[in-house]
């Protein structure tokens, strides 16, 4: 049995969705499918979750729906009229956004979920009409109905392990089940989201659920490549790489694939495949437990920015017992994540996502810091990207740190942080963000062969 999650861009209009009943019907292990809510069709368009959080924010602000949920009622209205199904779904559709609608507005995380689940939830219904309409055994089954428990965080749902059990029961199906990602239930039955883009990541936790043969993931390019493709023009493809390859690739910024999403394959040794909706005879990337390996011993360098640094100095730091325990704490008590602590001997910083922090919470964190650490200076500096190259081979290889630190010497790229060792797969380096492209073009060239520039 075969897993396939087709992405926003592969249900974005009705000629994508025909692509899909195609894939779909010409291999009978496909037996669950799940889907996004209709993505781009181009790159100037919405996608349909981003309609729906503007429909739920100016509802929250000022109680106007009508144009914001007219423009997401027509997109679904030019989908199904592509299908040729009839407009009865249409008024189905526009009923449930308005019912959702009617939810407690007070709780709004719950409220803004509600409304952000309908789009993977009614494109689920329409495609399994669609199915049912070109003769195919299909059905629409509820993440409800189905015991995808998850953790009560809205927009930021955690998978519940009795979840499984549950899922399980999805094996005995004869019919084609289609199944909306993006969202479960709280044991209490509240409508939960995962974060942005959480579709692969239900698309995980069925395959895992189901035990499945392959968990495949249909998105808009033949596989995932070494670079950005918005960045590098024609990056290699990538054929197989590892669980913790790609963990580490999409956590530092290959948006093709959630890194949460590998986690549910990986513990099942489950083999996930990226493939392309477009060009499905393409063999895709096989993502597996090992590989062999590779002259190369980087796979994929990925980029991200958006990090600050809270940069702290206090003379004979080295001594004092607790500091960085103290430190931490300070950040914990903000309820902040930090993602890197590289240290010297009286000076150490805490590099964090920039979109925790407000100026409220950096001046208390400075505040804090300097009164409560006795620091001799503090402060915070913005707009840092983080670069990681990543590769199985790169442990056991002498000179990978020397070629990049060449590379961006030559892109004129100046280093404020490395974290080497950490992980045994990967190498992190911070750089200003106005350098972010051109470290990835010179480090791709050093490490792959020419690079060119992507032009918009
Ligand atoms: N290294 C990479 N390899 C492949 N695609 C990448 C990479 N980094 C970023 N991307 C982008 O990821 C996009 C696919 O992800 P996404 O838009 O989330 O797809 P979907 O609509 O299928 O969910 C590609 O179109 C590509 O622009
Ligand atoms: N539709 C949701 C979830 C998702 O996974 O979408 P996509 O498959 O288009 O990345 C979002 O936009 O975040």
């Amino acid at each position: 049995m075969k897993v396939a999650k087709f992405g926003g861009s592969s249900v974005a209009s009705a000629e994508q969705i025909k692509k899909v009943a195609a894939i779909v019907s010409e291999d009978s292990e496909r037996k669950i499918v799940v889907v996004s809510a209709p993505g781009k069709r181009d790159s100037s368009d919405t996608k349909v979750t981003d309609l729906l959080i503007h429909l739920g924010e100016t509802y929250l602000s000022n109680g106007e729906v009508e144009l914001a949920l007219q423009a997401v009622v027509e997109r679904y209205a030019s989908i199904a009229e592509g299908l040729g199904l009839g407009g009865s779904i249409i008024a189905t559709i526009e009923a449930d956004l308005r019912e959702r609608l009617t939810f407690d507005r007070n709780r709004s995380g719950s409220f803004m979920d509600l409304i952000k689940a309908s789009g993977e939830d009614n494109n689920a219904k329409l495609i399994a009409s669609y199915l049912q309409s070109v003769g195919l055994p299909a059905k629409y089954v509820n993440p409800k109905d189905a015991g995808l428990l998850v953790s009560d965080e809205p927009g930021n749902a955690q998978v519940l392990p009795e979840a499984y059990d549950h899922l399980k029961e999805l094996r005995n199906t004869d019919e084609i089940i289609v199944f909306p990602g993006f969202f479960g239930y709280s044991k209490e039955g509240t409508l939960v989201t995962f974060p942005r883009g959480g579709s692969d990541i239900t698309g995980s936790i069925l395959a895992a659920g189901v035990e499945a043969d392959l968990y495949e993931n249909f998105t808009d390019v033949d596989s995932v490549f070494a670079a950005n493709p918005n960045v590098v023009s024609e990056p290699v493809k990538i054929k197989k790489m590892t669980y913790r390859e790609m963990r580490e690739l999409s956590y530092a910024g290959f948006s093709v694939f959630h890194d949460e999403a590998l986690i549910p394959a990986f513990r099942k040794g489950i083999p996930v495949c990226v493939k392309n909706t477009n060009n499905p005879s393409s063999s895709g990337t096989m993502i597996i437990a090992e590989r062999e390996y590779f002259l190369n011993p980087v796979i994929g360098i990925a980029a991200d920015e958006g990090f600050s640094t809270i940069y702290v100095r206090k003379y004979l730091m080295n001594r004092e017992v607790g500091f960085g325990r103290r430190l931490l704490q300070i950040i914990e008590d903000e309820g902040l994540s930090y993602e890197h602590i590289p240290s010297g001997i009286d000076d150490t910083s805490v590099i964090l996502r920039q979109c925790q922090l407000t100026p409220e919470i950096e001046e208390r964190i400075v505040e804090r810091i300097r009164m409560e650490l006795g620091a001799d200076d503090v402060y915070i500096e913005k707009d840092f990207a983080m670069i990681m190259i990543v590769g199985e081979g790169m442990h056991n290889t002498v000179g990978v740190s020397a070629r990049m630190t060449a590379a961006l010497a030559r892109a004129n790229v100046n280093i404020e942080m490395i974290n080497q060792g950490s992980s045994e797969v990967s190498l992190v380096i911070g750089i200003h963000e106005k350098d972010t492209d051109r470290a990835v073009r010179e480090l791709y060239a050093e490490f792959f062969g020419a690079a060119v520039e992507v032009v918009q």
